[in-house]
């Protein structure tokens, strides 16, 4: 019988498996970051152990450091913890070593899950580990990729290896071409309104079909990056010539010299790409679920409440819980739209915002840079008056140079947006951007939980386009109407 992407990564990486089906899988790339890693080095440290394999560590401060005052260095990171765990981590990797390290302001530091791929760390058919649940964006390669607890990092950076179950395979297929406007950021809201939060729960999901195979690999990072919002730890997509073409010259990819940069090529590049090339689910592999959507149905995505799953199109009002019978979904709704501050039937397309954050693993590559400024650029307008703050942060130094060379900054700057160093800013607050409380964002993160963006902040989920658009004109817009 044929099998699927996920079995075939499970099955190269399986070390050994107990008879109630627990495993231990070996791991090829573990990615670290300074707020789950502090409490592992010490665990080392305590037992007197080292990392098992150095080399397969990449590792970048992200969460915690300041998106201004970089002119300042160290001394710019005003809060205490948040610059003790970033030091922490750099005398952590001192100690214990790296494959790869970008410390807090150098040029390739941003959050772990965009510099991976951009640094060629993720590669298809690895099993990638990094605690933190967003993870499952580098399924794009064709790698088996998902988050881990801190415990977990202890023990992978112990033994190279991890304790898992397997979990059971579940096609999503996108068939069909989207129209203009709708993005990778659309379809898996949409997936997500679909499936709902736990609707991936258990499970390991390929994302397939005519409209995923059309997403640049970026795209793709975006739907999988939020595969964890769907409920399954690991999300995919299958290897293609577009994964190949832009693992190709990646700083730490088979092939690429180390001094130069460069693509050299060579016959472990040959031999990997002959590889990678193998990593696709056999037309014959058995899934235990099987979800379809059509792209061309898929409109322009807002959530409205305090869960991805929360979400609607742009043509949609704010649901009224009166209309739910069951009375668990009825309170729920009842308490989101009372956290949110919305009244049942008000159209999505009314809800006038305070902030925009424009940035996050989820939207925060060179494409998702282009799409807000082409956005900006089209409408010719200036940030709207009632806009108290529109961030726009470039997920690592590499994108915001990428940008600056193609004069993106400037056209974000002459239309009022604040353009800021690379790090997870506003989508979690863990440093000094943040909502205070009421304010309401268009976000392109992927989480609105309740106080998520700072205490009482009210997040609406939306892509990069959507976001520009209601930037300029000071609430959502149906973006269809502007490209
Ligand atoms: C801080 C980290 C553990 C967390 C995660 O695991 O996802 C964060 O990245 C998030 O997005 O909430
Ligand atoms: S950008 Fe947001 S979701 Fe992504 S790793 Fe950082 S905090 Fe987590």
């Amino acid at each position: 019988m044929g099998r699927t992407l996920y079995d075939k990564i499970w099955d190269e990486h399986v070390v050994h498996t107990e008879e109630d089906g627990t495993s231990i899988l070996y791991i090829d790339r573990h990615l670290v970051h300074e707020v789950t890693s502090p409490q592992a080095f010490e665990g080392l440290r305590e037992a007197g152990r080292k990392v098992w394999r150095i080399s397969s560590i990449v590792a970048t401060a992200d969460h915690n450091t300041p998106t201004t005052g970089w002119e300042l260095g160290y001394d710019g990171i005003t809060d205490l913890v948040s610059k003790e765990q970033i030091t922490t981590l750099d005398a952590n990797i001192k100690e214990f070593g790296a494959a790869a390290f970008f410390p807090f302001m150098s040029k390739r530091q941003g959050i772990v899950h965009v510099i991976g791929p951009e640094n060629g760390a993720t590669l298809p058919g690895m099993t990638v580990v990094c605690g933190d649940s967003h993870t499952s964006t580098h399924g794009a390669f064709g790698a088996l990729a998902h988050g881990i607890g801190t415990s977990e990092v202890e023990h992978v950076m112990a033994t190279q290896t991890l304790l898992a179950k397997k979990a059971k395979n579940m096609l999503i297929k996108v068939e069909g071409a989207v129209t203009k406007g709708v993005t990778a950021k659309d379809i898996v809201l949409a997936i997500i309104g679909k499936i709902g939060t736990a609707g991936g729960t258990g499970y390991t999901i390929e994302f397939a079909g005519s409209a995923i195979r059309a997403l640049s690999m970026e795209g793709r990072m975006t739907v999988c990056n939020m595969a964890i919002e769907g409920g399954a730890r690991a999300g995919l997509v299958a290897v293609d010539a577009k994964t190949i073409e832009y693992v190709k010259g990646r700083l730490l990819a088979p092939g690429t010299d180390p001094v130069t940069g460069k693509f050299v090529g060579g016959p472990e590049w040959d031999m990997a790409a002959r590889y990678w090339a193998t990593l696709h689910s056999d037309a014959d592999a058995k899934f235990d679920a099987v979800v379809e959507l059509d792209a061309s149905q898929i409109l322009p995505q807002v959530s409205w409440g305090t869960s991805p799953e929360m979400v609607l199109s742009i043509e949609d009002r704010v649901p009224d819980p009166e209309k739910e019978k069951d009375a668990n979904k009825r309170g729920a709704i009842e308490r989101a739209l009372t956290y949110m501050g919305l009244e049942p039937g008000k159209a999505l397309n009314d809800l006038y915002i305070d902030k925009v954050f424009i940035g996050s693993c989820t939207n925060s590559r060179i494409e998702d840079m282009r799409e807000a400024a082409a956005v900006v650029k089209h409408i010719g307008q200036k940030v709207a008056k009632n806009v108290k703050l529109a961030l726009v942060v470039p997920g690592s130094g590499l994108v915001k140079e990428q940008a600056e060379r193609e004069g993106l900054d400037k056209i974000f700057i002459a239309a009022g947006f604040e353009w800021r160093e690379p790090g997870c800013s506003m989508c979690l607050a863990m440093n000094a951007d943040r909502l205070e409380p009421g304010e309401r964002c268009a976000s392109t993160s992927n989480r609105n939980f309740e106080g998520r963006q700072g205490a009482g902040g009210r997040t609406h989920l939306v892509s990069p386009a959507m976001a520009a658009a209601a930037a300029v004109h000071g609430h959502f817009v149906d973006i269809r109407k502007f490209v």
